[in-house]
């Protein structure tokens, strides 16, 4: 709202509540989706790891976004029910579902609690009738709109004066609304509008902006925390849920933050724009923790831009921070009792990463601490034998702010296809003896099916004078 850095301090001490806006589930979720989820993931886990219990309330859109910002078009959902011959709440569920198996392979942890829009127009309609009753909202062919000259303080967030707005408006788009910059709270149902709900202005369903007042207000409370979400809801959709909250008389977020878009080729990746790659075809040849990392690798407030390298990089990043992390478990065991000086160290990295993450969650820096880290964790380690104490303490150091907090190092998974180099050749002689083992038993058919079963996934062998060789 300030437009700067400021202190943060919590309305209740020690509670954050916090409210993101959710996804309209209408298709599967691509990269820049994740961008979003996971950078509101890593606040909240921040603040979780600072000591803060923190409510985190993020909405699922399942009525009322329509296909442009001026309270036009079909409702996205009701659109791809048409194109997929499913219930629009089928279409909600199935996206619904998608969408939380993408966040899940991610590491996003679920929300405390995860609203509907469709689940909560009872209280859409209540915060309507309030602004009727208070002269900001007014009802027209049984839709009704907030009166937005009514309200001076709308444009505070995002700095749009109503003046230079109203140049950019099209007339034609003011259809029955007083000003062409009011926008629908309600919108009346025409025939053949399958998601319809009775309301005190008949039959219809609740404009876009509405749930998030609602929903947040429900669930947080009045001057809760923190307000997430993508910059490009900072207008009109933020503005008008501070201008539908406060307009009606309650008090409403305190910290507004907003994440910056993910661009390919310099463009925002978007549905619409079909430049983008679905989490579930990226998830395909890139592990979802080299994602993770790859996203927390830039700030939440600047532009991410993807390409193949920057994939190339995050996973040999990774995979460098996971190799110590490794190294250091594999020898914590057999590590001896001894003062080290590489607890002050890891110390000293501990302190950057808490330093970087305190000053607007700079997650950049944050993992700038965690490669220092791992220099000198690597060094100390080919230097020789390194004290219990001090391995301990950078092991932790990994796990809480390299796994808690940023999210990384889940238990399970596979890091890509070098690691394994040393597995793949130990399975490799397994399977050799055993072929090795029928051939001697004379059992040929099933030395035969195994050689056939390897060529299928590329593995030649070749039998020599000094036994059976491999080659991909
Ligand atoms: N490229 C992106 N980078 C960061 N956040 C994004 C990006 N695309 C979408 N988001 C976030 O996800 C929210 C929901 O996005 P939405 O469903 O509108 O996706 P979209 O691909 O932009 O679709 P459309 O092009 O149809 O508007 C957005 O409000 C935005 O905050
Ligand atoms: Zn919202």
């Amino acid at each position: 709202m300030q437009r700067r850095k400021v202190r943060f301090e919590a309305t209740t001490p020690g509670k954050v509540g916090m409210y993101l806006c959710g996804p309209t589930v209408y298709s599967d979720a691509h990269l820049g989706h994740a961008k979003k989820e996971v950078a509101f993931d890593v606040i909240r886990r921040y603040l979780t790891h600072r000591g803060y219990s923190v409510r985190y309330v993020s909405n699922i859109t399942d009525v009322g976004h329509l296909q442009n910002d001026a309270d036009e078009g079909e409702d996205k959902i009701a659109r791809r029910a048409a194109l997929e011959k499913l219930e629009p709440m089928e279409v909600a569920e199935k996206y619904y579902w998608s969408f939380m198996d993408d966040m899940g392979r991610l590491g996003v942890q679920r929300p405390s609690i995860q609203p509907r829009a469709t689940g909560h127009i009872t209280e859409q309609i209540e915060l309507i009738q309030e602004l009727i009753a208070r002269g900001h909202a007014y009802e027209a062919g049984g839709s009704v709109y907030f009166d937005v000259r009514s309200w001076p303080e709308y444009g505070k967030l995002s700095g749009r004066k109503l003046d230079d707005q109203e140049e950019g408006t099209r007339e034609a788009v003011r259809g029955e609304k007083q000003d062409p910059r009011d926008f629908a709270l309600w919108k009346n149902a025409e025939a053949g509008h399958i998601m319809r709900w009775n309301s005190p202005w008949g039959e219809g369903f609740p404009g876009w902006h509405i749930e998030c007042s609602a929903m947040s207000l429900k669930y947080l409370g009045e001057n809760f925390d923190i307000h997430g979400g993508g910059l490009d809801l900072e207008f009109p959709h933020h503005e008008a849920e501070i201008a539908q909250a406060e307009a009606a008389g309650h008090g409403f977020a305190r910290y507004w933050m907003h994440n910056n878009m993910l661009t390919i080729g310099n463009e925002k990746m978007s549905k619409s724009k079909g430049n983008f790659t679905t989490l579930k075809d990226l998830f395909e040849r890139v592990d979802p923790q080299v994602i993770r990392f790859l996203l927390v690798g830039s700030h939440y407030r600047s532009i991410t831009e993807m390409s193949e390298e920057a994939f190339v990089s995050a996973q040999n990043g990774y995979r460098r921070l996971h190799d110590a992390l490794n190294e250091i478990e594999r020898r914590l065991p057999t590590a001896p009792h001894r003062e080290d000086v590489l607890s002050a160290k890891v110390a000293r990295h501990v302190q950057a990463f808490e330093d970087a993450m305190s000053d607007d969650f700079n997650t950049p820096r944050a993992v700038a601490a965690l490669f220092n880290l791992t220099s000198d964790v690597n060094a100390a380690l080919a230097a020789g034998e390194v004290g219990k104490g001090a391995l301990t303490q950078a092991q932790a150091a990994y796990r809480e702010l390299g796994g808690q907090v940023l999210g990384l190092f889940a238990a399970g998974m596979a890091i890509g296809a070098a690691d394994d180099t040393a597995l793949v050749s130990t399975l490799m002689d397994v399977v050799l003896e055993a072929r090795q083992h029928y051939r001697l038993s004379k059992q040929y058919a099933q030395s035969d099916a195994l050689r056939g079963k390897l060529a299928e996934v590329g593995v030649t062998v070749e039998d020599t004078k000094d036994g059976a060789r491999w080659k991909r």
